[in-house]
């Protein structure tokens, strides 16, 4: 089993993301990237768009459609390329146009061809987390989102933001400074008692969950 993907977390202020197709799926990923940051610099090229994505962008200033054919010339100044058309023979030579350009592309349907794939998020404030299935099971990435969205508590970023803080504060070196915060949160590692405990009744649960939703699949599957 090889899984070479490298995760990274993209700033999206001052990059241009281009989507070309404006259908089902350009819609979708209008409204991934609107739900990370609804100021992102987006242009949508289409032959023809969905009425509700017209809708979605109409008062959005940072938010371009044009409606006609894609051309080479709407690769300029774009950083990433989200191909959504319903042609894959063309979706192939968009993206070597792309890559010519130093573009990175993104094709939703066709794996082979994207220098990236999206994944499934959870947002909670300042955490982020994105799951990836390689390509295997976007239905599982989605599965596990909505899980984890549920455990983690809203109110993470309360501890992330008093963490910040005391990060901020602390006026000692770089090491006196680790070592302070891995002293306040030595709670969450397994080094204490109580947090070891807390460890093994969590793998515990896990364990369930996966046990469970296995069981479920496989009831689907049979049944
Ligand atoms: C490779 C990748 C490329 C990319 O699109 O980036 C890709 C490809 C394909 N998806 C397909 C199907 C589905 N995709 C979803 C959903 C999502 N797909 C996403 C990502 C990715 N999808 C990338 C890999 C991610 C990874 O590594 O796991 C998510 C996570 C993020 C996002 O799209 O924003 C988003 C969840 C959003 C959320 O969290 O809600 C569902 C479920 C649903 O819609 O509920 C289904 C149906 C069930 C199923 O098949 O599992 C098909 C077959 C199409 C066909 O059969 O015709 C292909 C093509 C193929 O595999 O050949
Ligand atoms: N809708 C879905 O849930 C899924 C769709 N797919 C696949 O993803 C692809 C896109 O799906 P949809 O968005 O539903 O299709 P769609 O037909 O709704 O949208 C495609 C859009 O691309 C535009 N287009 C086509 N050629 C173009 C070009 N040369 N330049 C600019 N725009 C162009 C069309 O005008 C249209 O608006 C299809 O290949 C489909 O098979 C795959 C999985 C699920």
């Amino acid at each position: 089993m090889k899984n070479t993907l490298f995760p990274v977390f993209l700033k999206t202020e001052n990059a241009k993301f281009l989507i070309i197709g404006g259908g089902n799926i350009g819609l979708e990923k209008t409204e991934t990237l609107l739900r990370q940051n609804p100021d992102i610099h987006l242009t949508i090229v289409s032959v023809s768009f969905k009425e509700e994505l017209l809708q979605l962008v109409a008062d959005k200033p940072n938010i371009k459609t044009f409606q006609k054919a894609y051309e080479v010339s709407d690769l300029s100044g774009m950083d990433y390329l989200v191909i959504a058309t319903n042609n894959s023979e063309e979706n192939r030579k968009i993206k070597a146009e792309a890559n010519v350009a130093g573009i990175k592309v993104n094709a939703a349907d066709q794996p082979a061809i994207c220098d990236f794939y999206l994944g499934s998020i959870v947002n909670k404030g300042y955490l982020k987390i994105a799951f990836s299935t390689n390509g295997k099971s976007p239905v599982l990435a989605r599965r596990l989102k909505e899980y984890f969205n549920e455990v983690i508590p809203e109110n993470i970023d309360e501890s992330i933001t008093n963490l910040n803080e005391i990060r901020n504060q602390h006026k000692g070196d770089f090491v006196s400074k680790v070592n302070h915060l891995n002293e306040v949160t030595a709670v969450l590692s397994g080094k204490t008692g109580i947090a070891s405990k807390k460890k093994e009744s969590i793998k515990v649960i896990a364990a369930f969950a996966v046990g469970f939703l296995l069981a479920a699949i496989l009831f689907k599957l049979l049944g």
